[in-house]
């Protein structure tokens, strides 16, 4: 046989894996997550990988597997990806997005092409290379596939990183997703932002929809929105002029209205409502005044004067415990970030700026913990079709991130630094 056509084959078993991962539904709201598992502990026999279901919550288990390292005391490296992925407006979509179309151009249109079932595949895909060329980690090397993600990661990530069963591990570094790149570096995060999901409730005086008066709920409400509108201006602005990056700024969105009287034919039209509310979706960089935020909240945006409250839906703190920022280092103080961007520099690559991540990932849950996390998804070249229509990723793409995985995988599980130590006192 000769070698084109071995490799022409082996290219095409890569693809058809990574379309049958794509093919399981493991959409939100009901996630097939029996037959993710599955798939995945066939991948790992295939692999003579060691593998566990953990249940920590019934019917969403985590698929944890193991390869052995020849130093298995060292600290070991985890590469974690989510199974879950949202859903999919069928119809608004070229191809099916559960069909994991592979159409002439090269591109795999699938929900959770990019987010992140890609990931998952090619951290298997790296393993099954560097074992068939018979690389032995020193490191013990963890692949974690866990539930809900996309829903908070509550019953997930959270509840893994606080078990016994993750705590044994001994884990020394976390690879979770990061976001496609538009351009050739690949992007990679260090922190994120943390999710405020807040809702502003506006009462006020009811009446005629043809009189002028002061203190109408929808008056009150829409005088916080104008502030919240300036304020998201200012945020948005040092984008613009080149000043802040997206992961840098506080984002803030509206994201629902309430309001008005519901008729049989819409809304009453001539009745102004004694109660409206909007909803908000702000993400805070893990380094922001968060105190001085909270004021603008409660006095600026919703203040009882203004006949207004406020409650969040989701609110967390990007901190450790001992309350400093949940940030991976990406000095030399954290010798994991310069042995990524040197690996995916060897193969080929190279790694943009260090990013806050501008949403939430269950890399939070790790660097809470003090643990430190980097989020990075082998996707350049590719526009970030995250949760949006026509997910796609082209298969050059995803086979050059198998390599860039090799890479990274074979330099993780070397790392030594004893050993290193050691050369550094032969120099001496
Ligand atoms: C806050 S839990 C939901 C998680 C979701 N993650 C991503 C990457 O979209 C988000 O940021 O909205
Ligand atoms: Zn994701
Ligand atoms: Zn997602």
């Amino acid at each position: 046989e000769s070698e084109s056509s071995e490799s022409e084959s082996s290219e095409s078993d890569i693809i058809s894996r990574f379309q049958q991962y794509l093919k399981i539904k493991t959409n939100h709201p009901s996630p097939n997550y029996k037959q993710s598992s599955e798939f995945l502990i066939s991948e790992a026999n295939s692999l003579s990988l060691h593998s566990q279901t953990i249940e920590l919550v019934p019917g969403k288990p985590l698929v944890l597997l193991k390869w052995v390292g020849t130093s298995p005391d060292l600290p070991a490296i985890m590469l974690y990806s989510h199974t879950d992925v949202v859903p999919a407006e069928h119809d608004k979509w070229d191809h099916p997005p559960f069909e994991a179309h592979l159409d002439s151009d090269g591109r795999i249109y699938a929900r959770g092409s990019q987010d992140m079932k890609c990931v998952a595949m090619q951290y298997l895909e790296a393993v099954r290379k560097l074992k068939q060329w018979g690389f032995q980690p020193k490191r013990s090397i963890y692949l974690a596939f866990a539930p809900d993600e996309e829903i908070g990661g509550h019953d997930g990530a959270e509840k893994f990183s606080l078990s016994r069963v993750f705590q044994d591990l001994n884990v020394a570094i976390v690879l979770d997703e990061g976001l496609p790149s538009p351009d050739a570096n690949y992007r990679a995060f260090y922190a994120e932002k943390s999710p405020w999901w807040l809702v502003i409730k506006a009462v006020g005086i009811p009446g005629h929809g043809a009189k002028l008066y002061d203190n109408s709920a929808m008056e009150n409400l829409l005088k916080s929105i104008e502030s919240i509108q300036r304020y998201r201006a200012s945020q948005f602005d040092s984008i613009k002029a080149g000043l802040k990056a997206i992961g840098d700024v506080v984002s803030i969105n509206t994201v629902f209205l309430k309001a008005g009287t519901p008729s049989p034919t819409g809304f009453v039209m001539n009745l102004q409502p004694s109660e409206a509310e909007a909803g908000f979706d702000i993400r805070v960089p893990p380094t922001v005044d968060t105190e001085s935020l909270e004021r603008r909240i409660s006095e600026e945006w919703a203040p009882t004067w203004r006949n207004m409250s406020f409650t969040f839906k989701q609110k967390m703190y990007g901190r450790d415990a001992s309350g400093k920022p949940a940030i991976t280092k990406t000095d030399s103080s954290n010798p994991w970030w310069a042995l990524l961007e040197n690996a995916v520099q060897e193969a080929g690559g190279k790694l943009g700026k260090p990013e806050i991540f501008p949403a939430s990932t269950d890399a939070r849950y790790f660097r809470n913990l003090g643990f430190p996390a980097i989020g990075f998804s082998p996707i350049a070249n590719t526009p970030d079709l995250l949760h949006d229509h026509n997910e796609f990723l082209h298969k050059d793409e995803y086979l050059k991130g198998i390599k860039i995985y090799e890479s990274i995988i074979k330099a993780y599980a070397s790392y030594d630094e004893h050993e290193i130590d050691e050369r550094f006192k032969d120099e001496l």
